[in-house]
């Protein structure tokens, strides 16, 4: 194993369902040992990209391959995928069926009834293991099936919208079992529309849309691909001209200043007050994930004609 190759590799992935192009020439990897964000608007192709690095569909043209080679049971390395559509046996007990995968994935009875029982108790459900898996509710059959998905420490962990339909507690509870993993360890892709798992977790991320990528790379990079700094103002006067930024939102003594990439805050707070402003607010903020994907997928523009997204007004209201 080349630990410098990366363990998913995609290139010039095709997909087209009839005349449908689902997915145009999309490219990314994975780099081993990272939490990769896999992002896009509903039916952007997330889910298909997943089935075709997996095998399950045919790719129309492209290369899609794990630890070096096309997806196969013996591709070498331990899997975990939790798959957009859950599925459980629903007649069996929580732990009948959390036992039967474990030796499916290769573990003693033992171990698996043991492993079974200590994630039941981490996960609140230990009163659950004997009751069957359709009396349970959707958010716990989930917790079961993420407990099934990493029982065999996986290295490579690919997750469909794993905190879907949990409430706040336990998708922290969620993200703190899959932050584990990571920590040992473990390359993770994870399909996610809650931005602030991503910002958590995500080491890389990629924003599909129209069937490529629109955005790809730390956090922190997309973040300047979309006008990475922002500053909110509220101040009396005038503001000036400057090469140094862009007003993205203006109102009654308040401004949204998106800075140029070589801008320097404080330079651009002398401007200001060299220009005769009254400076009763300055506070420097990165864009958030939440109004980039706003701009990429919703109002796409609203924010550089100056009319405020809904981000925007978001970040403004928390802002003042
Ligand atoms: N087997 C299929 N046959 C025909 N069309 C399909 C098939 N699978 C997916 N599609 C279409 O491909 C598009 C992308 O679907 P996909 O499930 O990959 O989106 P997604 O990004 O995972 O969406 P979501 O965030 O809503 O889960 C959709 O328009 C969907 O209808």
């Amino acid at each position: 194993m080349d630990a410098a190759q990366p363990l998913i590799y995609v290139h010039d992935f095709h997909m087209q369902f009839g005349a449908k192009k689902v997915i145009e020439g999309l490219s990314f990897d994975v780099a081993r040992g990272e939490t990769f964000g896999f992002l896009g608007s509903n039916g952007s192709g997330k889910t298909t990209t997943i089935r075709a690095l997996l095998g399950i569909y045919r790719p129309t043209a492209g290369t899609l391959e794990i630890n070096g080679k096309v997806f196969s049971d013996d591709y070498g390395a331990r899997l975990g995928y939790l798959p957009e559509e859950r599925g459980l046996y629903k007649k069996e007990s929580v732990l009948d069926v959390m036992s039967y995968f474990g030796r499916l994935k290769g573990l003693s009875k033992q171990d698996a009834v043991e492993y079974s029982r200590q994630f039941l108790e981490r996960v609140d459900l230990s009163d659950k293991a004997d009751v069957r898996v359709d009396k349970l509710s959707g958010g716990e059959q989930q917790k079961v099936q993420l407990g099934v998905t990493i029982m065999n420490e996986p290295e490579l962990l690919i997750l469909d919208e794993p905190t879907k339909g949990f409430d706040p507690v336990n998708r922290r509870l969620l993200m703190d079992i899959i932050e584990e993993r990571k920590e040992a360890g473990a390359t993770v892709m994870m399909v996610t529309h809650q931005m602030e798992e991503v910002e958590r977790l995500c080491d890389r991320i990629i924003l599909l849309k129209n069937g490529r990528a629109e955005a790809y790379g730390t956090i922190a990079e997309v973040q300047n691909q979309f006008g990475g700094r922002t500053i909110r103002l509220k101040y009396s006067g005038v503001l000036p001209r400057s090469p140094h930024y862009a007003v993205v939102l203006q109102e009654t003594n308040y401004a949204e200043l998106s800075l140029e990439d070589s801008a320097d805050e404080a330079e651009v707070l002398k401007e200001l007050v060299l220009a005769g402003v009254v400076v009763r607010g300055f506070v420097a903020a990165k864009r958030s994930l939440e109004d980039i994907f706003i701009q990429v997928y919703g109002e796409a523009g609203g924010a550089q004609d100056g009319t405020a997204t809904p981000a925007a007004r978001g970040l403004r209201r928390k802002g003042r």
